[in-house]
């Protein structure tokens, strides 16, 4: 097998355009990665003030084999935040003349077009203090809660507070979470970024608010006490598997896709129908609430708005059409709680929120620092991440790389159903009377997961940022692929029956070839959603594709960006790692009717800086290796068959073995005679 050069690559500076540019010069044969600058995931981000120049990456800020061969530059620099980005010219104007790309081109993984080699000012940057007015993003992700403030004029990032957020695991395959945990964590980050605000601002320059969430995750409470019914069935909990079949069975042709149609998305344990239905018939005390008509019903955007606007007394019951897409509930086309789906799933109309546009204003925080602050966006954090990478053109594509992997791309007005296993989705509608764009969707279920499962369950990790070295300790995955269908397959396989294999092992398999292969299998799924994708679009294969735009903690990744691009055929861009999802929400808050902060059309620039990785491999090298990954899936799916016997818990199968073969063998034939008898 081919290896790919991968981890060796040369940092060169390039531009948006220069990418353009660069993958003309660079097809095949002369992937590298290409760094533009270095990246701060809690620096504030936003434009640098004309006239200045920053400073060009620190040697210290490289990863990867490369780091140990930079140069140190020659003047001693503080690190660059990522408020000091590079404007357009200086590094990019002379990456751009081609040099750098012709001199990376030799493909010797040589150390050659360093950063030190070229003559640029360096000066050092002061950033303007940021002023009002701000607009405030909370994020509540499946691991993490944040909340962020951004300077509305430039959207820079000028405070945030985060903080983790349990998920507890009472049983194989179950996920969930607190309720009040999450509602706790949301009020701490509110007031602890609102304390951190710089000198000179305070709440009162918070002009409005968005709230972006995981979605799909499931919350059911008593509107008269506020108190949850049951924990939140999270996203990736696959305990409604049951749920599914028995939905499956009353539709016509028992098929999965039945509902598609109308609610854009598969039957799947993923979605908050099924997750409904399973509270609805599992805990007594949900069925009892929605008989006396207390229970309410909500997506995590749902509980925590109700709660910030007055929960018992008087909060707000709404979502969004982003967050309400997600349900399987809602007619992805009328925006509306469709009475067919309801039916399907038997779901009380009278529990669900009213389904609002992306970016209004719905009401007021009643509570802590920002009591009186308009609340004006809400949006399902994929979505929000479309919106914070600027995605607002049909064709454009994003992927964030997270725990789970969600590729979106836009597809404007039309309500592109796929043919090929991708989500109908809404992208966003930023006010009541604005258009509805819509987005496809490849969700992976595990992606990031994976690497944290081999750093908690097989110990081979100590930090997840570890698997780049490790795994660029081996040229190749050495023939090894791994398929991580813990809660088996998503897009576009849905395969719940699906689960996770390491195969190709052979006496010679080390740790490092485990971890590339895991790696890997994150850049193949993402290539399964893009194959899937570009047939939607009626292209002929991903590599007529253009470029990928990616962000999220794990696309700090070099080598798995690399790999990306080397399995995919097409270049990888990463504009920014880091909270695409708040920025996004943020936006959306700004622009809304009332608030008129920001306009879509005149947004203030993004940065203009990204880190290119260029395929690196042969064309028959990315065939083969794609071939031989789609066996091992193959491979995977069928194995999760339904239990013989529920009854038969780990528990009581270490009971059974702990007994002697003699005794046991006595006791069944004992059981056999009285059985005879
Ligand atoms: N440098 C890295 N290389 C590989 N995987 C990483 C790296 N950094 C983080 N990850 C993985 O990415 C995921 C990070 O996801 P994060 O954004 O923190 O949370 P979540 O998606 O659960 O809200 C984790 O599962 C972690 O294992
Ligand atoms: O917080 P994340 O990144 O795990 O997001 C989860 C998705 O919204 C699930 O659909």
């Amino acid at each position: 097998m081919t290896s790919s050069p991968a981890g060796r690559g040369v940092p060169v500076a390039v531009t948006a355009a220069l990418a353009a540019r660069t993958r003309r010069q660079t097809d095949v044969g002369v992937g590298r990665w290409s760094r533009a600058r270095s990246s701060s995931g809690s620096a504030p981000s936003g434009p640098v003030p004309r006239g200045r120049r920053a400073p060009r990456p620190s040697a210290a800020r490289l990863r990867g084999p490369d780091r140990g061969r930079r140069r140190p530059p020659a003047v001693a620099m503080p690190m660059p935040t990522s408020d000091q980005r590079r404007p357009n010219g200086g590094l990019n104007g002379r990456a751009a003349n081609g040099n750098l790309n012709g001199r990376a081109a030799n493909g010797n993984g040589g150390h050659v077009g360093d950063a030190a080699d070229m003559p640029v000012a360096i000066s050092t940057l002061v950033p303007s203090a940021p002023t009002g007015p701000l607009i405030g993003a909370l994020e509540e992700g499946t691991r993490t809660c944040r909340f962020a403030l951004y300077e509305a004029s430039t959207l820079r990032e000028v405070a945030v507070h985060c903080v983790e957020v349990e998920s507890l695991r009472p049983e194989e395959g179950w996920v969930e979470q607190d309720p009040c945990a999450i509602l706790r964590a949301a009020r701490e980050c509110v007031s602890e970024a609102v304390a951190r605000l710089p000198d000179g601002l305070g709440p009162r320059d918070v002009a409005a608010v968005g709230v972006t969430n995981q979605r799909e995750t499931t919350v059911v409470w008593d509107r008269a006490t506020g108190a949850p019914l049951h924990h939140a069935l999270v996203w990736n909990d696959i305990r409604t598997s049951r749920t599914v079949d028995g939905i499956l069975a009353r539709l016509p042709g028992h098929d999965k896709d039945a509902l598609r149609d109308l609610a854009g998305v598969p039957v799947s344990p993923y979605f908050s129908a099924l997750k409904l239905r399973w509270l609805l018939d599992n805990v007594p005390a949900v069925r009892r609430a929605v008989q006396e008509k207390r229970c309410l019903f909500g997506t995590v955007d749902t509980w925590l708005v109700w709660n910030l606007t007055g929960g018992p007394r008087g909060g707000l019951h709404i979502t969004d059409v982003t967050n309400a897409s997600r349900t399987l509930l809602m007619n992805i086309r009328t925006l509306q709680w469709d009475p067919l789906l309801l039916k399907a799933f038997d779901i009380p109309a009278d529990i669900l929120p009213e389904i609002r546009s992306s970016s209004e204003v719905y009401g007021d925080v009643a509570e802590g620092p920002l009591r009186g602050v308009p609340i004006s966006a809400i949006m399902g954090n994929q979505q929000a991440a479309l919106v914070g990478e600027r995605c607002f053109a049909e064709g454009q594509a994003k992927s964030t790389y997270r725990s789970g992997c969600f590729l979106l791309c836009n597809t404007g007005e039309a309500c592109v159903q796929s043919k090929h296993g991708l989500l109908t989705t809404v992208a966003y509608k930023m006010g009541p009377a604005a258009p509805t764009v819509y987005a496809l969707e490849g969700s992976v279920a595990v992606a990031g997961h994976a690497i944290k499962w081999l750093k908690d369950n097989l110990n081979l990790l100590k930090e997840p940022a570890e698997a780049e070295r490790i795994a660029s300790e081996v040229s190749s995955t050495g023939d090894v692929y791994f398929v991580p269908a813990f809660t088996g397959l998503y897009a576009p396989h849905w395969r719940k029956d699906a689960r996770g294999i390491l195969c190709g092992l052979t006496q010679f398999t080390t740790k490092g070839h485990i971890v590339r292969a895991s790696l890997e299998a994150v850049c193949f799924q993402t290539r399964d959603i893009l194959e899937a994708m570009a047939r939607d679009c009626g292209k002929a294969s991903t590599e007529t594709l253009g470029e990928l735009r990616v962000d999220g903690k794990m696309a700090s990744n070099n080598l798995l960006l690399q790999l990306q691009a080397d399995l995919c055929g097409f270049p990888v861009v990463r504009t920014d790692v880091h909270e695409k999802a708040a920025l996004g929400v943020a936006i959306a808050a700004g622009q809304a009717k009332d608030v008129d902060l920001l306009d879509m059309a005149a947004l203030p620039p993004p940065p203009s800086q990204c880190d290119l990785f260029s395929p690196s491999i042969t064309p028959e090298d990315r065939k083969a290796r794609y071939t031989k990954w789609k066996m091992a899936l193959t491979r995977s799916l069928g194995w999760a068959k339904p239990p013989k016997s529920a009854s038969m818990t780990d528990k009581r199968y270490h009971l059974l073995a702990s007994i002697p073969p003699s005794i046991f063998l006595i006791s069944s034939f004992a059981m056999m005679i009285a059985s005879e008898m």
